[in-house]
């Protein structure tokens, strides 16, 4: 089996394209390593929280905040911020 070219792993029809596409693909991966462990550290901010508040006999879970934090990706980035601020939000206080 040959290997594949540059040009059918990007999809890309002239070597200049593929070209760009491979130098932008190397920046979103950096990208997404990058925001892979910010939410790691939200994870570890969010834990603290949840557990000070345990500890003080309340609750993991606070609903007031997270329609904060909801609005707040919502009205940065639209609708699909609101998925993506659930998805946040389950990775950093699990299913409910
Ligand atoms: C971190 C907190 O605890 C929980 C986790 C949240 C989060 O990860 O943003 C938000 C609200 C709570 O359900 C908090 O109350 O701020």
């Amino acid at each position: 089996m040959t290997a594949m070219t540059q040009t059918e792993k990007t999809g890309a029809r002239t070597d200049e394209a593929a070209t760009l596409i491979g130098d932008a693909r190397e920046r979103i991966d950096a990208l997404d390593d990058r925001i892979i462990g910010l939410i790691q550290e939200r994870m570890a901010v969010s834990a603290v929280i949840q557990e000070a508040r345990i500890s003080s006999g309340g609750r993991r879970v606070n609903l007031a905040r997270e329609m904060e934090v909801l609005a707040h990706y919502r009205d940065a980035l639209g609708k699909p911020g609101t998925s993506l601020a659930m998805t946040l939000l389950e990775l950093c206080r699990g299913r409910v």
